[in-house]
């Protein structure tokens, strides 16, 4: 596929998707939705590939929603249409995806990197949920991801002021996962990403369906999943390589990867 707004590549066994519409600041709109699909779709159809990392320039990840594609929508049309909600397929991602930001993550900006499994941040990147101040609130799950993942004050403070905040506070407030110098960014999360598909993917992908699950139960329910998971790893030949790799000090030769 000719991308218009992405560029796709593969970096050994981890996919590389550069947000590229520059002269919008990386603004999302139908076309980025559609090729990010496609992108998304092709790396889990990629055995080769173990994680992906989702980014953007320096300047901005993505300034949010394409403003100019929205202003004239009609509210019958969207409704019907169930609008947005092609991004959900983005946030039920199998494989592990990393957020790599930095500038503006701003509206759908900063909701597209919620919907990663973590944001490694430049110390330029900047997080808002600015909708309010274009007279709409956040749409594409700004006021849930956020309010779990930072808390109901931040979240209130952020959704209802429409303010930024800047790397530091948002590590501070649990959002992003690591703050590193802007040349270092692509750098850390393509070795987060290749380290993650250097390990067996049943348990990564278990890992990552387990601490989901946190967010979507109680602690009870939460917990009896995590344990008939871990119980099932017993049953892969990766389980018993990658203790035995350790007992005899060597690296393990996971299977599947
Ligand atoms: C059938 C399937 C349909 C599916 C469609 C899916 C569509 C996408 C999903 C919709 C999701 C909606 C839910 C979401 O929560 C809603 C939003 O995200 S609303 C937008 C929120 N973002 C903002 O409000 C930020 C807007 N931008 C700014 O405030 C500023 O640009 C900035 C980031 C502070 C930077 O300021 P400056 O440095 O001064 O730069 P400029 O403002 O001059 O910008 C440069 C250039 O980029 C254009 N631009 C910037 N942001 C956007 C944007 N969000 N949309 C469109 N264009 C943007 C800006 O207009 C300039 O371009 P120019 O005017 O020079 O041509």
């Amino acid at each position: 596929m000719a991308y218009e707004t992405l560029i796709v590549e593969t970096r050994g066994n981890v996919g590389l998707i550069t947000l590229n519409r520059p002269q919008a600041l990386n603004a999302l709109n139908s076309t980025v939705l559609k090729e990010l699909k496609h992108a998304y779709a092709d790396f889990h159809a990629d055995e080769a590939i173990g994680a992906i990392v989702l980014t953007g320039s320096e300047r901005a990840f993505a300034a949010g929603a394409d403003i100019k594609e929205m202003q004239p929508l009609q509210f019958a049309d969207i409704y019907k249409a169930e609008y947005i909600s092609g991004w959900d397929e983005i946030a039920k991602a199998r494989k592990p995806v990393i957020a790599a930001v930095s500038g503006f993550a701003l509206g759908g900006g900063c909701e597209l990197a919620m919907m990663c499994d973590f944001i490694i941040a430049s110390e330029t990147a900047k997080f808002g949920q600015p909708e309010i101040t274009l007279g709409v609130i956040p749409g594409m799950g700004g006021s849930q991801r956020l309010t779990r993942m930072v808390g109901k004050s931040k979240a209130m403070d952020m959704v209802l002021t429409g303010r930024m905040m800047d790397a530091a506070e948002a590590e501070r407030a649990g959002l992003v996962s690591r703050v590193v110098a802007p040349e270092r960014l692509l750098d850390e999360a393509l070795e987060a990403a290749a380290k993650i598909a250097s390990l067996s993917q049943p348990s990564v992908l278990m890992a990552k369906e387990a601490v989901n699950r946190a967010l979507e139960t109680t602690l009870e329910e939460g917990l009896r999943f995590e344990r008939r998971l871990f119980h099932s790893l017993f049953a892969t030949e990766d389980q018993k390589e990658g203790m035995a790799a350790f007992i005899e000090k060597r690296k393990p030769a996971f299977k599947h990867r």
